[in-house]
C-alpha cells in the first residue's frame, strides 16, 4: 500500500486482478461524489464500470504488473459531462448536423452523454415510430452515449406514454413558434392533456417557455400599451431590435402558464429549458416553495455572452429566447451560486446548429475579405436560423467565465453539468458523478491550458459559432467512455476502435432497480 494512501486501502493480494481487466486514472484531483479530493479509479474494462474508489493517489506499482495506470496529477478528473439539451438533426436535417460529428464533437470537451432534442430531425421525435427512425439513423454512428427526448405537439397525447415505455428521457413541447413546422406549438388545452396522460410516469416534462401573451387580456389599458411589439420596432440587423422583440415577459407570461396547470400533474417532475429571463427566477421560487416539482436549466451561452457586445449583424448570437443583458447574465450566475436552493439546476449547450446560409451571417462577419463581397448583405436577426453552436465547448466556456468572475469551483461545474442533468434525465444511477458502480465515464480537464476555438475545436458539422476565435481557459486532455479512452487532445480519436457510444434507451420505470442491481455486480465483481 502506497504510504500516502488515506482512504480504503487496495487489495493486498490484488483480488481481482486475474477475474477481468482493469484500468487505472489517478489525480490528486478529483471530483468524486461531487467533492473535490484525490482519488485513484478503478474501471472494469469489460463492464465499463468504476468497481473501486480510494480517497488517494496510489502508484502503478499498488497494482499488479502490467496493468495500465496513469497518475494525471495535477488536472482534474471530472465525470464526463452530461449535456441534457443537443439537437442532432439526424435523420432529415443531417447537413445541419448528425450522430458522427454531434458525438464527436461532444467527445472533445469531456461530455460523455448528451440526449437528443426532439425537434429538427424528420421525423421528430413525436411518435414511436420517429423515435426508431432516429435509432436507426444513430446506431453505429456514435462516440458518445446518446439519450432521445419526445416530443409534445398538438395531437399526439395517445403516443406519449408508449414513448416513455420505448426510453425516451422526457419529453419537450413550445408555447411558441419552434422555427420547425413539423413540431408545432402546444395550446394550453394540449400541455393539459399531456400533464393529465404523464401525471404518473417516471419522467420529465419540459417546456421551451416563451408565449406571446394574448392581445385581449384581462390586464388593464396601461399594461395593455407596454406590452412589447410583436413585430420587429427597428432596424433588421441591429441586436436590440430582436432582442426587444422577444422580452422577458414572453417567458413569465409562459413560465405563469405551465404553473397554473401544474396541479393537473402533482407528481410528475417539470422543468423549464434554456431559461435566460431573471424575471422568471421568482415566479418559480415561489412555486418550489408551493411544492410544486419545477426546475429550470440554463445554457453556456446566457452565462458568457451579453446583448451589449453583441455586434449588428451578428446572427451567430441569435437564439430563442435571447442572448439578455450583462446584468441578466450577472443576475442568472448569482442565482445559481447561491447557497441555498437555486431554481436552476443545470447548465447546457442547446446546441442547435444549422447550415451557415441559414445563419445568414453577413460577409464581413463571415470571414469574407474580398473587397469585392464583403459589403454584401446579410445579418437579418428575423430571418436567420435561431440557434447556437457549442456541444463540447461548455466545459470551458463555463471555466473560463467563472475564472473571469474570480471564483471558479469546479465542484458546481460538476454539479450543473453532470450530476444535475443525469438527475432531470434519469440516469443518476450510472452518469454524472465518479462512484462505484457507474460507468466509467471521465474527462481529464487542464484547468490552466487555454485555446482558441477555431476550426480544429470545433468538430460539429458546421464551424459557425459565436465563440469562435474566443481564447477559453480550460481544456480536456482526454475523454474516456465506460472504461474506454475515445478522444485525446494529442492523439485525437480512436479511430480503429470505432464509435463506441451507446443508445440509452432504458426506461425510466427501470432505473432505481437497475441501480441496486448494478451496484450490487460492480461490487460483487
Ligand atoms: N428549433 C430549435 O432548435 N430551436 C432551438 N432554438 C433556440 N434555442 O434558439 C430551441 O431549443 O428552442
Ligand atoms: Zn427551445
Ligand atoms: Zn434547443
Amino acid at each position: 500500500m502506497a504510504p500516502h494512501a488515506t482512504g480504503t486501502p487496495p487489495p493486498s493480494s490484488h483480488p481481482y486482478t486475474h477475474a477481468y481487466p482493469i484500468t487505472v486514472l489517478a489525480s490528486s484531483r478529483a471530483v468524486v461524489s461531487g467533492r473535490l479530493t484525490s482519488a485513484t479509479i478503478v474501471i472494469n474494462t469489460q463492464t465499463g464500470k468504476i468497481i473501486s474508489i480510494f480517497h488517494s493517489v496510489l502508484s502503478k506499482s499498488d497494482f499488479p504488473p502490467g496493468t495500465p495506470f496513469v497518475d494525471h496529477s495535477p488536472k482534474i478528473l471530472l465525470p464526463g459531462l452530461v449535456d441534457a439539451h443537443v439537437h442532432l438533426n439526424e435523420p432529415g436535417r443531417t447537413e445541419w448536423e448528425g450522430f458522427w460529428t454531434g458525438t464527436r464533437a461532444a467527445a472533445f470537451g469531456g461530455v460523455t452523454t448528451v440526449v437528443d432534442m426532439p425537434l429538427n430531425a424528420i421525423p421528430p421525435t413525436t411518435t414511436v415510430a420517429g423515435l426508431k427512425e432516429k435509432v436507426a439513423a444513430a446506431q453505429g454512428q456514435c462516440w458518445v452515449d446518446v439519450g432521445f427526448y419526445g416530443g409534445i405537439i398538438p395531437g399526439n397525447t395517445h403516443e406519449l406514454k408508449l414513448l416513455v415505455q420505448e426510453g425516451v428521457r422526457g419529453f419537450k413541447g413550445f408555447l411558441i413558434d419552434s422555427g420547425v413546422e413539423e413540431f408545432p406549438a402546444v395550446s394550453s388545452i394540449d400541455i393539459s392533456k399531456a400533464l393529465t396522460e404523464l401525471s404518473d410516469s417516471p419522467t420529465t416534462l419540459m417546456f421551451h417557455a416563451e408565449m406571446i401573451p394574448p392581445i385581449t387580456d384581462s390586464v388593464g389599458d396601461d399594461v395593455q400599451k407596454s406590452l412589447p411589439p410583436l413585430h420587429p420596432s427597428g432596424p433588421l440587423t441591429a441586436y436590440k431590435t430582436f432582442l426587444d422583440s422577444r422580452p422577458a415577459s414572453f417567458e413569465t407570461y409562459a413560465i405563469a402558464e405551465i404553473l397554473s396547470l401544474a396541479h393537473l400533474a402533482p407528481n410528475l417532475p417539470l422543468h423549464i429549458v434554456h431559461l435566460s429571463a431573471i424575471e422568471a427566477i421568482p415566479l418559480l421560487r415561489e412555486a418550489r416553495a408551493r411544492g410544486v416539482k419545477i426546475t429550470a436549466e440554463t445554457c453556456f451561452h446566457y452565462l458568457s455572452l451579453a446583448a451589449e457586445t453583441v455586434k449588428d449583424g451578428d446572427t451567430r448570437h441569435k437564439c430563442c429566447p435571447p442572448i439578455r443583458t450583462q446584468s441578466n447574465q450577472d443576475g442568472l450566475w448569482d442565482e445559481m451560486t447561491r447557497d441555498d436552493d437555486s431554481v436552476i439546476k443545470t447548465v447546457v449547450s442547446d446546441h442547435s446548429p444549422c447550415t451557415p446560409d441559414l445563419k445568414m451571417l453577413p460577409p464581413r462577419l463571415a470571414g469574407e475579405t474580398d473587397p469585392a463581397n464583403v459589403d454584401g448583405e446579410g445579418g437579418d436577426f428575423f430571418a436567420a436560423w435561431g440557434g447556437i453552436s457549442s456541444v463540447g465547448l461548455g466545459l470551458s466556456i463555463l471555466w473560463t467565465e467563472a475564472c473571469r468572475r474570480g471564483n471558479p469551483s469546479v465542484e458546481d461545474v460538476v454539479k450543473w453539468c453532470c450530476r444535475n442533468t443525469a438527475k432531470q434525465v434519469g440516469l443518476e444511477h450510472r452518469k454524472g458523478d465518479l462512484a462505484v458502480g457507474f460507468d466509467g465515464d471521465v474527462a481529464v480537464f487542464d484547468d490552466e491550458r487555454e485555446f482558441v476555438v477555431e476550426h480544429s475545436t470545433m468538430l460539429f458539422r458546421n464551424k459557425c459559432s459565436p465563440y469562435e476565435n474566443k481564447t477559453l481557459k480550460g481544456a480536456v486532455v482526454e475523454t474516456w467512455l465506460r472504461g474506454k479512452r475515445v478522444f485525446t487532445r494529442e492523439h485525437g480519436f480512436a479511430e480503429k476502435a470505432g464509435p463506441p457510444g451507446q443508445l440509452l434507451l432504458e426506461p425510466r420505470t427501470a432505473t432505481a432497480k437497475a441501480h441496486k442491481k448494478e451496484v450490487e455486480f460492480a461490487l460483487a465483481a
